[in-house]
């Protein structure tokens, strides 16, 4: 890590703390995520699922993992870096973003997911302070929950942030896939249109009253396999008609309205795919293409609303509980190509 000059600390998680570093060889500005956990063996840090998911994405919205290093027996992830969190933009702002932004950023994410879905891997952890921003291009980070779909259900360890967490995984369905993701970017377009989260749970039981506050408690008709979930952990959802998403968001064009009715849908099967909802009119007319990864030619990048100095200053606030739904159990097994493994004196490094 002698090559690595640490700067500041940009982001606390429960896995691993952030940094902004140099790297003194050749200037480049970093993200160096130090693993809290010791590590003592190469295997044990190439079986890591944020490993494993992040060296086979390779997409201009999804953070790239250049390096791994293990150096007395701690682990570090060396990324591309990026300004802030789409937590940090919402934090402190008071006028919502102009729908706009929040289509912009939403074409990205959709793209990334597309991508990573279709190749077999779903996110399972969206939430605001794992969509990074720089300048206007966004990029999904924190591939410490991936999963790859074909890996075999059961999944019964931790699972997403409450707030972000679709009902079915609430109660406790062992079988999810990556319309999990869907249901996340449904509360998060929301709370980037309202700048308030749509489902803001203090339990999990506050949590499944919260979306049938907002979208009615589900019935045999709009989700019969969720009553059968109910029915199984022996719970009562809660008699309510729910406020329309249209109340909620008042401001908000129909357009929006409508992707986000869909995407938060209790059943799992009727939300859109992330290849589909590229194609809702909501982003219609979108061919947007952020100036960061457009050919040269184009003008400078455009900062966002509400990135300044302070985009990257101060820890970031935990806005929930994170505790563990169950026990854990051990990951998918996927082999690892040594050919970019190198150990130089007790150093092992993995160049992607
Ligand atoms: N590549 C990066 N560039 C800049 N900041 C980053 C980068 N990666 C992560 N961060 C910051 O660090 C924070 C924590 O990172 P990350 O989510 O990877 O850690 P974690 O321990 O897995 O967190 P969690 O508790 O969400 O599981 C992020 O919210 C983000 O603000």
């Amino acid at each position: 890590m002698d090559r690595f000059k640490l700067i500041k600390e940009v982001g606390d998680g429960t896995f691993g703390s952030v940094w902004r570093a140099i790297n003194k060889q050749n200037g480049e500005v970093v993200a160096v995520k130090k693993m809290k956990r010791k590590y003592y063996s190469f295997e044990e840090c190439m079986s890591l699922r944020e490993v494993k998911s992040l060296r086979r994405m390779n997409h201009p919205n999804i953070v790239k993992l250049k390096e791994v290093i293990r150096e007395n027996d701690i682990l570090y992830f060396i990324m591309e870096y990026m300004e802030c969190n789409l937590y940090q933009l919402m934090k402190d702002r008071v006028k919502p973003f102009a729908e706009s932004d929040v289509r912009n950023w939403c074409f990205q994410i959709f793209q990334a997911l597309a991508y990573m879905h279709q190749r077999g891997y779903f996110h399972r952890d969206l939430k605001p302070e794992n969509l990074l921003v720089s300048k206007d291009v966004l990029k999904l980070a924190d591939f410490g929950l991936a999963r790859e779909v074909s890996s075999a259900p059961p999944y019964t360890e931790y699972v997403s942030t409450r707030w972000y967490r679709a009902p079915e995984v609430l109660l406790q369905s062992s079988a999810y896939d990556s319309a999990v993701d869907m249901w996340a970017m449904g509360a998060i377009m929301a709370e980037l249109l309202t700048l308030h989260p749509l489902f803001p749970g203090t339990s999990e039981a506050d949590e499944i009253l919260k979306i049938c506050n907002v979208i009615g408690c589900p019935d045999e008709q709009t989700w019969p396999q969720g009553l059968s979930l109910a029915e199984a952990m022996k719970y009562q959802f809660p008699q309510i008609r729910g406020n329309q998403l249209s109340e909620v968001m008042k401001s908000a064009s129909s357009e929006a309205v409508d992707l986000i009715s869909s995407l938060c849908s209790w059943d799992p099967c009727k939300r859109p795919k992330a290849a589909e909802v590229l194609q809702h009119a909501f982003f219609k007319d979108c061919t947007y293409v952020p100036a960061a990864v457009r050919p040269k030619a184009a003008g400078p990048p455009k900062t966002p609303p509400g990135v300044g100095a302070r985009g990257v200053s101060g820890h970031i606030a935990r806005r929930y509980s994170t505790g563990a739904l169950s026990t854990s159990k051990p990951a998918a097994n996927i082999s690892i190509k040594p050919s970019s493994l190198s150990k130089i004196g007790n150093i092992y490094y993995l160049f992607s």
